[in-house]
C-alpha cells in the first residue's frame, strides 16, 4: 500500500517538476510578459497538485514505518516548502520573485567615460569593468550605481517576498522562512569559520597592503578594504586582482584568458573542454539534449534573460546549463562548476525522484569545484596547452596558490555572512528599517570589506546580489568551499598525485585528470544523491563523517606560512579597525 503509493507519487511529482522546470526555464531564457504569465501560471498549478497529493500523503503514519527507505521519502514529501501558500497567495510570491529577477536581469548602466552610453548589463559589461578597471573612480561609480539600479526598486517587493515566505513556513510548521533544511547545526558554520578566521586575516591584510601600495590612501592602513577595489561586484572573490598583488610578481606568463582568447576559445569550447575532464574521470559525458538545448552563450537575438549561470534537471535525461559565457578564466571555472551539477544529476537519475537531489545542497556546489582544483593547477593548465610557462617551480606554485587563495580563502566571510542576514530577517530580528545597516555591519564584521561612500536605508544593497531576490539559499557555498576540499584530498589519495608530508606531491599541486579510480569513487558517492545523510555519502568518499576545514588548511598551508611571514616581515597590521564610513 504505502510501496505503491510512494511509487504513484514519484511518478506524478516527476511529471510535475518537469511541467513546471519548463515554464521557469522558458522565462529565465527569454523575459517576456507571455513567459511570466506562463510560468506563473504553469507553477501555481503545479503548487495546487502537490498541496493535493500532500493531504494524500499526510494520511499515511510514515514516521511509524519500520522501513527506513520508505520512512525517509514519504519524510522527503511531507515539505510543501512555498507551494504550501493558497493558490492566490503562491501566484503572488511567484509574481514577486519574477519581478524581482527581471529588474536585477534587465538593469542596464551607463557608461562612466560616456553617458550617452546607457547599455551595460551585470553581464558581460559590469563584470568585466569590475574586474578589469584599475581606476578607483570607475570602479566607485559602477558599484554605486548598479546598487541605485536595483536596491530601492526591490526593497517593498523583498518585504512581500519574506512575509510570504514566512506564512508558507509556518503552514510546513516550521517557526520561520527557510531554515536550513540540510541537517545541518548553525554552530557547525561558526565552528568551521573561527578555524579558517586566521587564514583569512592573514590574505586580507596582505591585500590591503598591497592595494595601499597601488591606490594609496583611499586605502587605510588598518581599516576595512573599501569594496569597490577588490575586482568582484560584490568583493566575493577577490582573484581578479591577483595581478596587483601576487608574490612573485615578476614571473610573467600571458594570463589564462589571454591564452584562452589568443587560442579562439569559444565558450562552447570552454564546456567541451569540462565535458572532457569528466569523461577522463570515467564519468558520464554530457548527452545530446545538453549540447542541443543549453544556453552557452548570451543571446545575440536582443532578448533579456537571466544570465546568472544555472543547471537544470528536467528528468528524462534532458539536462541543461543556462550561462551568458565570456571567454575569461572564471567563466571557464563556473563552466566546470555548472557542469558538476549536471554530472551530479546524471549519476543520481535512478534514485527515486525523493532521492534526485544532492546529500546536501552543500554537495551540489562542491562537485564541480572539485574538478575545478586540478583543472586551475599550473601542470594542468600546462597540459591542455593554457599556460606556457615553462618553470613551474615553487614561486610559480606559490603564485597560484595564492590566486586560488584569492577565490576560496576570501569567499568564506561572504558565504557565511549572506544567509546570517536573511536568516535573521526571516527570523525578524533585523526589522526593515535596519535590513541595509545590518547588512553592513555583518560585511565589516565577518569581511572586513566596507562602502566606497557613506549608505543609508534608502539604500538596499543585499538585493545587488542575485540568490537574495532569487530565493536562492547561500549557506550551500560556504558547505562547499570547505567541503570541497575535504573531497579533492581524498580523489588525490585515490588517484596517488598526493602524497602527504611528501613536499614533490603537495595537494595543492594535485590534479586527479584520467584518473579512473578516483573517478569511480567520486562516483559512487554521487550515485547516492539523497538517499542518505550526507555522513553517510561523505564517508563513502572521505572516510569522514563530518564537515571540516582540514583539507582546505593543509591545502592553504603553504599560503598560509608565506603570508604570516610576508606579513610580519612588512610590520602589517592584522585585522581591520571600524569603518569610518556612516550607514544612517
Ligand atoms: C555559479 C553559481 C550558480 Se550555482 C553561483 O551562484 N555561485 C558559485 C559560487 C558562489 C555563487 C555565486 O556566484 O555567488
Ligand atoms: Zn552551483
Amino acid at each position: 500500500m504505502a510501496v505503491s503509493y510512494i511509487q504513484y507519487l514519484s511518478e506524478r511529482q516527476s511529471a510535475r517538476h518537469k511541467r513546471d522546470s519548463e515554464g521557469e526555464w522558458a522565462y529565465a531564457s527569454n523575459i517576456t510578459e507571455y513567459n511570466l504569465k506562463n510560468k506563473v501560471t504553469i507553477g501555481t498549478q503545479v503548487a495546487d497538485e502537490a498541496k493535493q497529493d500532500w493531504l494524500e500523503t499526510t494520511k499515511y503514519h510514515w514516521k511509524s514505518f519500520r522501513n527506513l527507505d520508505l520512512r525517509r521519502q514519504f519524510k522527503k514529501y511531507t515539505d510543501l516548502g512555498v507551494a504550501a501558500l493558497p493558490t492566490k497567495k503562491f501566484e503572488k510570491y511567484s509574481k514577486t520573485l519574477s519581478e524581482m529577477e527581471k529588474i536585477y536581469a534587465t538593469a542596464k548602466l551607463c557608461d562612466f567615460h560616456n553617458s550617452s552610453k546607457c547599455d551595460l548589463y551585470l553581464e558581460p559589461e559590469i563584470t568585466h569593468i569590475l574586474s578589469t578597471s584599475r581606476d578607483p573612480d570607475e570602479l566607485k561609480n559602477v558599484w554605486i550605481e548598479w546598487r541605485k539600479a536595483i536596491g530601492p526598486k526591490v526593497k517593498d517587493m523583498f518585504e512581500t517576498y519574506v512575509n510570504l515566505v514566512n506564512e508558507a513556513a509556518r503552514l510546513n510548521n516550521f517557526t520561520v522562512g527557510p531554515k536550513v533544511k540540510d541537517m545541518f547545526e548553525t554552530e557547525q558554520f561558526h565552528n568551521l569559520w573561527e578555524q579558517i578566521k586566521p587564514l583569512y586575516l592573514q590574505i586580507h591584510a596582505y591585500v590591503r597592503n598591497k592595494l595601499r601600495q597601488k591606490y594609496g590612501d583611499i586605502v587605510s592602513e588598518k581599516g576595512p578594504i573599501p569594496a569597490h577595489l577588490l575586482g568582484n561586484m560584490w568583493a566575493q572573490t577577490w582573484s581578479n586582482i591577483a595581478d596587483i598583488s601576487l608574490p612573485y610578481p615578476n614571473i610573467t606568463s600571458p594570463t589564462v584568458t589571454q591564452e584562452m582568447i589568443n587560442q579562439g576559445y569559444t565558450p562552447l569550447k570552454m564546456f567541451q573542454t569540462a565535458n572532457d575532464f569528466f569523461v577522463s574521470l570515467n564519468l558520464t559525458a554530457m548527452p545530446g539534449s545538453f549540447w542541443e538545448k543549453s544556453i552557452l552563450e548570451k543571446p545575440s537575438d536582443g532578448r533579456e534573460l537571466i544570465c546568472h549561470a544555472s543547471a537544470w534537471d528536467f528528468f528524462d535525461n534532458d539536462v541543461r546549463i543556462k550561462q551568458c559565457t565570456d571567454v575569461t578564466e572564471e567563466d571557464l571555472y563556473t563552466a566546470h562548476h555548472e557542469m558538476g551539477h549536471i554530472e551530479y544529476f546524471l549519476q543520481y537519475a535512478s534514485q527515486p525522484v525523493a532521492y534526485r537531489e544532492g546529500a546536501n545542497s552543500g554537495f551540489h556546489e562542491a562537485v564541480g569545484d572539485v574538478i575545478s582544483l586540478s583543472v586551475s593547477t599550473p601542470k594542468h593548465l600546462q597540459k591542455i596547452g593554457l599556460l606556457n610557462q615553462t618553470n613551474l617551480d615553487a614561486a610559480a606554485l606559490l603564485n597560484n596558490l595564492y590566486k586560488t587563495g584569492l577565490d576560496k580563502i576570501v569567499f568564506l566571510p561572504f558565504g557565511y555572512l549572506m544567509d546570517l542576514w536573511r536568516w535573521d530577517v526571516f527570523a525578524g530580528k533585523i526589522p526593515k528599517s535596519n535590513w541595509n545597516c545590518k547588512w553592513w555591519e555583518l560585511r565589516h564584521d565577518y569581511q572586513g570589506v566596507e562602502p566606497p561612500v557613506d549608505r543609508s536605508e534608502d539604500d538596499f544593497d543585499p538585493a545587488a546580489k542575485y540568490h537574495i531576490i532569487a530565493n536562492v539559499p547561500y549557506i550551500r557555498y560556504f558547505v562547499s568551499f570547505v567541503i570541497q576540499f575535504q573531497f579533492h584530498r581524498a580523489l588525490c589519495l585515490k588517484a596517488g598525485d598526493y602524497v602527504p608530508d611528501d613536499p614533490n606531491k603537495p595537494l595543492h599541486n594535485c590534479d586527479i585528470y584520467q584518473s579512473t579510480t578516483a573517478g569511480n569513487a567520486l562516483g559512487d558517492m554521487l550515485q547516492m544523491g539523497s538517499s542518505k545523510p550526507w555522513p553517510d555519502a561523505m564517508e563513502v568518499l572521505t572516510g569522514q563523517r563530518n564537515m571540516d576545514a582540514s583539507g582546505l588548511l593543509e591545502y592553504f598551508k603553504p599560503l598560509q606560512t608565506w603570508l604570516e611571514e610576508e606579513n610580519n616581515k612588512n610590520g602589517v597590521f592584522i585585522g581591520w579597525e571600524p569603518t569610518q564610513r556612516v550607514c544612517s
